[in-house]
């Protein structure tokens, strides 16, 4: 078996292209698309179409392999933590908003209006007054809690039903589902290592009864083994790694997302190879030390090699390196990786990284952050509260009287821009688009889709055989600007438009 430095090299390397192309075969699967290993022109592999598709067309939808929602947008829009639709109901979206609107006037900080056309001609960063702010300001602290518990409805709500919240299994805050099934999956998928469990009120009371009214804790704990005081304290070292990721860059919630995942599926593996040894068993492999004993090495290796599977293929680099950072903002971006690495690790059970220490080495995390910062794509998802005010404004008018009559001192409370939900995550297919700065495809959600899923529409007709691309930039900004913003991805973009337009400037310099 492999030295850890073997192993390291292992994990960065592009896999076998036999492997590859299976499973892009299979990812692509009558879709009219195929992913070729090498697009030509030095761009590493790349997207083609197998058949024509008109211009509009949806290519695909595609669930994304790991998501975050961003940090700062979590007050604004209450979304299930997997799949990224809104939840609850109209008012406590309204009553979740309302309130931010209210705190960024009092620390006089951007709300969630701060990007609305009224508010950036008018306060002067942030500090100044705006109509919705005065409106927020007048109503009530018992009419928001009133809106938040239910107590308190909107006239004509039924309109735009939204999922009931569905606790995370493990009883934190932080994380909410729009049905158990989405929570389930979640839990078993990755949040089962990076739940940071119930607020301090919410743990056991001195009675020792719990008021978490999902997993209990405990529960959590004997899956792996761990007792409820290494639980606790893994949880606060987890709320310390997530502190810093939202100081720093939340991509490191991304990437936490992604090892998450990758051990627990590493965990299963084991445990199913201990299963079929014992011919019995959980076969969850949750257990630290099971009845079969510390796993060896070589067992190990071979867990996390089917564990990193989804992610082998995904465009890599070393985060500090791939982007045009000059070198002290380099060694600046390396430190900061180091930091939020050793902090992760710090909130693992220990068995993971003594099982497995490549997977927790500072070049793979490095490099699963750079296939982040180099692959993602920026997820939105509307906010339902606009189906809202559609619905109130298409009513006959007598009825949009009384609605506005009712509703009218919260709608004046909203900012002009309702915020959406907005995160970021990484696709298996959408990462094998390459860029072109006139593409002829790009990421567009529609009214219908209301989840994180990457939804790519074609921009114009695309031939069978042609390959399909994507902008990774404002493909209108003038040629220096695109250089530059392209040099963070790493490469010179040598599309027809950027030939045309260099060959005019170096025409205009003759
Ligand atoms: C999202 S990945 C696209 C898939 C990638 N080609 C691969 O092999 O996995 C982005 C990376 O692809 C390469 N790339 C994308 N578009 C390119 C282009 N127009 N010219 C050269 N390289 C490109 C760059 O290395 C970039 O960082």
């Amino acid at each position: 078996m492999a030295s850890l430095d073997g192993q390291i090299q292992h994990l960065l390397a592009s896999p076998p292209a036999l492997l590859q192309r299976e499973r892009y075969a299979k990812l692509t699967a009558g879709m009219g698309l195929e992913v070729r290993l090498d697009a030509g022109g030095g761009k590493g592999k790349g997207v083609f179409a197998t058949k024509g598709f008109g211009g509009g067309a949806l290519l695909f939808r595609e669930p994304p392999l790991a998501f975050m929602q961003h940090t700062a947008n979590r007050p604004q829009a209450w979304v299930c933590a997997r799949c990224f639709c809104f939840i609850g109901s109209v008012e406590q979206q309204v009553a979740r908003l309302i309130m931010t609107v209210r705190e960024g006037a009092e620390s006089g900080s951007e709300d969630a209006s701060a990007s609305s056309s009224s508010d950036s001609g008018s306060g002067g960063g942030g500090g100044g007054h705006s109509m919705h702010r005065e409106a927020a300001a007048a109503l009530r602290e018992e009419q928001l809690e009133g809106l938040a518990a239910g107590a308190l409805k909107l006239p004509h709500t039924e309109a735009v039903p939204l999922p009931t919240p569905a606790r995370c299994p493990g009883g934190c805050l932080e994380e909410w589902y729009c049905s158990d099934s989405c929570a389930e999956a979640a839990w078993q998928l990755y949040h089962q290592l990076l739940c940071v469990g119930p607020e301090e009120d919410d743990q056991q009371d001195e009675s020792g009864s719990s008021s978490n009214p999902g997993k209990a804790p405990a529960a959590a704990a004997a899956e792996t083994g761990e007792t409820q005081q290494e639980e606790r304290r893994r949880q606060l070292a987890l709320r310390e790694f997530l502190e810093h990721a939202d100081e720093t860059n939340d991509v490191f919630r991304l990437a936490a997302n992604a090892v998450a995942q990758v051990l627990v599926a590493a965990q299963q593996q084991l445990g199913s190879q201990q299963q079929h040894r014992n011919g019995s068993g959980s076969g969850d492999g949750s257990s630290g030390s099971s009845s079969g004993g510390e796993p060896g090495r070589d067992a190990c290796w071979q867990a996390l090699l089917a564990g990193w599977q989804p992610f082998a293929a995904g465009h890599k680099g070393l985060w500090w390196e791939c982007t045009a950072a000059p070198p002290e903002a380099a060694a600046d971006m390396r430190q900061l990786a180091e930091d939020s690495l050793e902090l992760l690790v710090a909130a693992l059970p220990p068995h993971l990284p003594r099982r497995f220490p490549a997977l927790l080495s500072l070049p793979i995390w490095g490099s699963i952050i750079g296939m982040f910062e180099l692959n993602n794509l920026g997820v939105f998802v509307a906010s339902p509260l606009q189906r809202w005010l559609h619905h109130l404004d298409a009513l006959p008018a007598g009825e949009q009287a009384a609605a506005f009559q009712a509703a009218g001192p919260f709608v004046d409370a909203l900012p002009d821009e309702l915020p959406g939900c907005e995160g970021n995550a990484f696709y298996a297919l959408h990462s094998c688009f390459n860029h072109s700065c006139d593409p002829n495809a790009e990421a567009f959600k529609r009214d219908e889709d209301e989840d994180g899923g990457a939804v790519i529409l074609a921009l114009r007709d695309i031939q069978a055989g042609e390959e399909v691309t994507l902008s990774y930039i404002d493909e209108e900004a003038p040629l220096e600007e695109r250089r530059q913003q392209l040099a963070d991805y790493g490469f010179r973009c040598a599309c027809d438009k950027c030939q045309a337009e260099e060959l005019a400037e170096a025409l205009q310099l003759e």
